[in-house]
């Protein structure tokens, strides 16, 4: 391994979904350097998720290299890059997948408790939740009783809590309105730069581009890869 300056490089990356069927991802190269905020776009079907799949170890391409953080995720077991990603990477998903049942504080614990920390000091909670704008009455009520914006900060406060070199969010503002997502994403990205965190931010909605450092079409990504053809 080697420490560099990037937080992800793929190289000569071929992922199918099966065997018998094209691609969806033929990426020659793809470098995103270290505290690099990106917003991803691309039509329906492009391949996006695909993509955020493989930078989070969710699946691994059938040809290529996927080196996240110095780590080669692509020639790691599964068992190793799910604790890798639990360490090291903040996922903000489109539904925001908190446990309905579960506190705010307990939502947001168990990302610790998987990353490997047995104990969190309520401060840390205080912390994030108050960078939130997510108020302490709120702090012990289950997720299903919030509303859609306050599940999505607490959507963040968990990707964020155990201060991620690298967010990974898809679509994360669908579901509010359009008076409440630059509100949301100044909060995000002012939470993920506070911890230097390297940022994919994935949306279809172009309004929201202008809060990050480079616009990538994920078409400009594809391109000939031998192990793909
Ligand atoms: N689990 C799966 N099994 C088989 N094919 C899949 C699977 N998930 C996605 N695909 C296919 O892979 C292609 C890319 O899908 P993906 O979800 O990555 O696109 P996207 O750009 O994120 O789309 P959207 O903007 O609609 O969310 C699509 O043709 C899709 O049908």
């Amino acid at each position: 391994m080697t420490d560099n300056q990037n937080a992800i490089e793929l190289t000569d990356v071929c992922f199918r979904w099966q065997r018998n069927l094209p691609p969806v991802l033929s990426i020659p190269e793809f470098i995103v350097p270290r505290g690099r905020r990106v917003f991803l776009y691309g039509p329906s079907g492009s391949g996006k998720t695909t993509l955020l799949n493989l930078l989070t170890g969710i699946n691994v391409p059938q040809a290529g290299a996927v080196q996240i953080l110095d780590t080669p995720l692509h020639d790691l077991s599964g068992r190793k890059r799910d604790r890798f990603r639990a360490r090291h990477i903040g996922i903000i998903f489109q539904q925001f997948n908190l446990i309905p049942y579960l506190s705010v504080t307990d939502n947001v614990r168990l990302a610790r408790q998987l990353a490997g920390y047995r104990h969190t000091p309520q401060d840390e909670f205080a912390e994030i939740f108050g960078a939130l704008g997510l108020e302490e009455d709120l702090w012990h009520r289950s997720s299903h009783a919030l509303s859609v914006g306050q599940q999505q900060r607490v959507a963040v406060a968990r990707a964020l809590i155990n201060r991620p070199e690298l967010l990974i969010a898809d679509e994360p503002t669908s579901a509010l309105d359009s008076d409440h997502r630059d509100d949301f994403l100044q909060l995000l990205m002012q939470a993920a730069t506070e911890r230097g965190s390297t940022i994919v931010f994935v949306s279809h909605d172009k309004a929201l581009q202008h809060h990050f450092d480079d616009q990538l079409d994920i078409r400009d990504l594809q391109g000939e890869v031998a192990a793909c053809i």
